[in-house]
């Protein structure tokens, strides 16, 4: 039997002193290892420090989620109220934002990214996630009809909404609270129950969560987390899961593939946020330095690990050479250093294989004939970090739109920047991308504005904004960017199903 996670959040701080954390699973409200006592390592990205080690799941592992997951829909979660499973998550919410900074503590020792950065969005966000969902489903009204029948007489539809059953929510490393929350809220909101698979790089959040779980009571078997990896282990194994009902994923469009051919079997509905290939698109008369800001967080923030971020930049012609100048001096003013240190402008990439996938782009750049603006390498740190997976934030010029860093997902803290002439033909370049998530676009001139949202092929456009978010709004991708949309009412389509009921009167 693992420790208990009160001791987690004891346990992250101490770190620093080397000693090393266990990453159990939480299966039916309690703390356990695998039944194998297989598991593997975690290592910071900050230093390369090991931070401890996480509990390999495998097939009883995942069985017993599932059947934990299943047991507590038949029992106490399935025939409880919704007033009292609403009140619950609000629990939830409000014992995430008690524990605020153990949860930071957790956030930041798995990614190593700027404590100013997970305080301000992560940390909230996994909170907001369980309220915003927690109001929807009680304040979301179903449709009615009034027919008449063939006999002439009267007849009365009306939908309610039924929970699918046991969820799989599969999360990535890159926002791990984050976005397991913005699945497990309105999952459980619906009255669902998960089993969730961490990403194998960032196993804190997710394990903590389920002493909130605990303590405000929600029962046992409701939330359930399986760590391990992804094919031929727990990710496979719970995707493929004969009783689980639905799948919601995000992370890498081949996985995503894996993924959709494991939940064919059985029919089961899939929700895919996947990856992007997003177009910044800057109009000479933009508000010059509010699009700089936004560009240099489209590409920069969390050191570029955002699905939604920009790798493809496009500014009109007339200000090319001083937009390009103007966001190398915003990249060169991001330091890289210790979360907690308020100077701190950039974190480091995942883990040192990630670094390695971003630095091949870095080389292929160079190979394709781009003029490097700035950065294009490691940074050089101080002797304790020069273990962690440092990069710098890169700026290319004069590639082709034929390269492959122009064309493939990177998933690290960089862009190229290319001039453009015409409306037309920039929204042609943006389009010419498998990839249809999101794109931010800045101009004052705001027909223009309207046109382009129009005819730009993804599920979301940011207008003088990036990542600007509305919890209520419909959140996914189009082209190979996803299935589905979840947010407000649209997460409700997908962890419920409608049940219409006719009476006859
Ligand atoms: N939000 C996004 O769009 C993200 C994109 N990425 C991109 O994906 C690349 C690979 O990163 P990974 O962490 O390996 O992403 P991934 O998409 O392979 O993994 C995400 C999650 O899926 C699980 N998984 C992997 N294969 C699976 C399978 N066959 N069945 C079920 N679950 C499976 C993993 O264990 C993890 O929990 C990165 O280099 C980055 O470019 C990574 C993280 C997030
Ligand atoms: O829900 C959000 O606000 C953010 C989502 C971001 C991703 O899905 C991502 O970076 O993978």
């Amino acid at each position: 039997m693992a420790n208990d996670l009160s001791n987690l959040s004891a346990q992250l701080p101490a770190h620093a002193a080397g000693s090393s954390i266990r990453y159990p699973h939480f299966i039916n409200g309690r703390y356990v290892e695998s039944v194998s006592g297989k598991s593997f390592e975690n290592y910071s990205p900050i230093d390369g420090a090991l931070l401890g080690k996480v509990s390999e799941g495998g097939k009883s592992e995942v069985d017993a989620a599932v059947a934990a997951a299943r047991a507590a829909l038949n029992g106490p979660w399935g025939s409880m109220s919704l007033n009292r499973r609403v009140e619950l998550l609000n629990a939830v919410a409000d014992e995430i934002n008690r524990r605020f900074d153990d949860f930071l503590a957790a956030e930041v020792a798995d990614t190593g990214k700027p404590a100013s950065l997970a305080s301000h969005i992560d940390i909230p966000r996994g909170a907001a996630n369980f309220k915003i969902f927690a109001d929807t489903i009680k304040n979301t009204p179903t449709e009615t009809f009034e027919m008449v029948t063939p006999d002439g007489g009267d007849a009365l539809n009306y939908a309610v909404r039924v929970p699918r059953g046991v969820i799989a929510v599969v999360c990535p490393w890159n926002l791990p609270l984050l976005l397991m929350t913005w699945k497990v809220g309105p999952a459980l909101a619906c009255g669902n129950a998960v089993v969730v698979k961490p990403s194998e790089e960032t196993p804190a959040t997710a394990t903590l969560l389920g002493e909130v779980m605990n303590k405000v009571g929600i029962p046992p078997g409701v939330y359930n987390v399986v760590h391990g990896l992804g094919p031929n282990s727990a990710g496979e194994f719970l995707t493929s899961h004969p009783d689980v009902n639905a799948v919601t994923f995000t992370g890498e469009t081949r996985t995503g593939t894996a993924i959709m051919k494991a939940a064919a079997n059985g029919v089961r509905p899939v929700s895919f946020e996947l990856g992007g290939k997003n177009a910044g698109i800057v109009f000479a008369d933009a508000d010059f330095d509010a699009a700089v800001d936004g560009i240099s967080r489209a590409a920069f923030a969390n050191c570029g690990q955002v699905c939604l971020g920009t790798e493809r930049v496009y500014v009109e012609r007339p200000i090319f050479d001083k937009f390009v100048a103007a966001l190398k001096t915003k990249a060169e003013s991001l330091k890289p250093g210790r979360p907690e240190d308020k100077e701190t402008g950039i974190g480091p990439l995942i883990s040192h294989e990630h670094r390695s996938k971003v630095l091949s782009y870095y080389e292929r750049a160079r190979a394709d004939g781009a003029t490097v603006v700035t950065g294009g390498g490691i940074p050089n740190m101080s002797t304790d970090l020069s273990g962690g997976s440092w990069i710098q934030p890169t700026i290319w010029v004069g590639l082709s739109e034929d390269s492959a860093v122009i064309r493939e997902e990177i998933f690290g803290p960089c862009c190229h920047i290319a001039p453009f002439d015409t409306e037309e033909e920039v929204i042609a370049r943006a389009n010419d991308t498998p990839y249809g998530l999101c794109t931010t676009v800045w101009t004052s001139n705001l027909s223009r504005a309207h046109r382009i949202a129009k005819r730009i092929d993804v599920g979301l456009c940011w207008i003088n904004s990036w990542f600007l978010r509305d919890l209520r709004t419909a959140f996914g991708g189009s082209k190979q960017s996803g299935i589905g949309r979840e947010g407000g009412v649209h997460s409700l389509e997908f962890y419920t199903d409608l049940r219409n009921v006719c009476v006859k009167l």
